[in-house]
């Protein structure tokens, strides 16, 4: 199977994309469009942008909205159901676990529910490395013992482990995709990652460079490493679409349910990134040391065998500069534009006045309170 292509007969079915402003969402949000689906946005805007959706359709509301949930599969034929929304941040789901549960575990059940409700029967879920916990043995394949250490991986293993009894119970067929560490951004400059607060590595690494701030600093030099930091599988954000697509494509043909790990099967370190950030910016980047973070495995590399042999997935981004230059020429844009104010950013054509509860602000202050 090869993912599908642009040029491919339009108007193929409605997805609809649960978390499609955020980050790895709006990417997939654009490849679907370009692969002829037609994609249908629910997001609360609570990290995600409005103008990162395109033109696609986007309803403003809550993932666990029963009555949001009813109007949008009454009002689309939809196929099938990419979710991308959750919290994300590993160190806040310690600090607030119920946050956690409630968001990524109770309104995921009332998506899966609403989906039983309206007999949608495929779901892609966006699951984590971090179901592994401290890894036994690197590059981790599916075998692998899960053991989270944190409320976020336990949050998306339940999920994992619902979406089991989901397909026996109602033949609700899933794939949980378990990213290593998501990275890059869209080559053509459109899309790309800003979390507010940024916490992970590479979008750091490159705001070092570019002056809005001040330096990177890095978590622990003593770890069992060649170099003493932490190595990471980073994946290109477009090949996690790829992955998606593919994902998508085997459901809608009829597979069963499945799980992969997705990642390059490359490892780098901290070091290296920044190495390889300074080689392709040409700017000179502040490096501070800093004392361990909790939490962190001293290794996370995928065995992506499963997903390249069942899927027929070929990531196309396995270079670390290829997928630091995309994420180097989406901060340069921001450096240019700011937040809010990038190129592509339009009305968008959105559902949310038929929903209106733009509940983004709100969600922010809260989990800030
Ligand atoms: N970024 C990574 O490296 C990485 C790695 C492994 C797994 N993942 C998973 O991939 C998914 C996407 O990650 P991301 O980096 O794009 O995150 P993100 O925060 O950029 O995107 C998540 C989106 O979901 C929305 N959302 C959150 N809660 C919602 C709710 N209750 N109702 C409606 N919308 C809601 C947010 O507004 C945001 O737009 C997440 O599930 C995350 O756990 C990400
Ligand atoms: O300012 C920083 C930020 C990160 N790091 C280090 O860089 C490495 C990568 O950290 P990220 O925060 O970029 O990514 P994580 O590996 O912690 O997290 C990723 O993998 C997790 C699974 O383990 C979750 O899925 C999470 O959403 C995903 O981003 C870690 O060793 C971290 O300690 C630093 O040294 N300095």
């Amino acid at each position: 199977m090869k993912p599908a292509d642009a040029g491919k007969t339009p108007h193929l079915p409605h997805i609809l994309v649960v978390g499609g402003a955020g980050y790895i969402g709006s990417h997939m949000v654009k490849r679907l469009r370009r692969a002829g689906y037609q994609p249908v946005v629910l997001d609360n805007l609570s990290q995600g942008r409005r103008d990162a959706v395109g033109p696609a359709q986007l309803i403003v509301g809550e993932l666990g909205d029963d009555s949001v949930l009813d109007v949008i599969f009454q009002a689309w034929p939809i196929a099938a159901v990419m979710h991308f929304a959750s919290y994300i941040q590993v160190g806040e789901s310690v600090a607030q676990p119920a946050t956690y549960y409630e968001n990524n575990v109770s309104n995921t059940v009332a998506l899966l529910r609403a989906m039983v409700r309206h007999n949608v029967p495929r779901f892609i879920f966006s699951s984590t490395a971090a179901v592994f916990g401290n890894p036994d043995y690197v590059p981790i394949d599916e075998r692998h013992p899960k053991a989270p250490i944190n409320p976020y991986g336990h949050s998306k293993l339940m999920v994992e482990q619902i979406l089991g009894d989901f397909d026996a119970a109602y033949a609700l067929r899933s794939c949980c995709l378990r990213y290593f560490n998501a990275a890059g951004a869209d080559p053509e400059g459109e899309l790309g990652e800003c979390h507010e607060p940024e916490t992970h590595l590479i979008p750091l690494v490159l705001q070092a460079a570019s002056g809005r701030r001040a330096a990177i600093t890095v978590y622990g030099r003593d770890y069992d490493t060649p170099d003493g930091t932490c190595i990471r599988d980073y994946i290109h954000v477009q090949d996690l679409c790829d992955a998606h697509l593919l994902a998508l494509e085997g459901l809608l043909d009829g597979a069963g349910s499945s799980r992969f790990n997705l990642g390059n099967g490359a490892g780098y370190s901290i070091d290296q990134v920044i190495a390889a950030a300074r080689r392709v910016t040409g700017r000179d980047i502040v490096v501070l040391d800093g004392p361990r973070r909790p939490g962190d495995p001293a290794r996370l590399v995928a065995d992506p065998q499963l997903a390249r042999d069942v899927l027929g997935w070929t990531p196309q981004y396995g270079d670390l500069d290829a997928i630091i230059a995309h994420a180097w020429a989406w901060e340069q844009q921001y450096q240019r534009w700011g937040r809010g104010l990038l190129p592509h950013a339009g009305p968008a054509a959105n559902a949310a006045s038929m929903l209106a509860s733009d509940g983004g602000e709100r969600r922010r202050q809260d989990r800030r309170a």
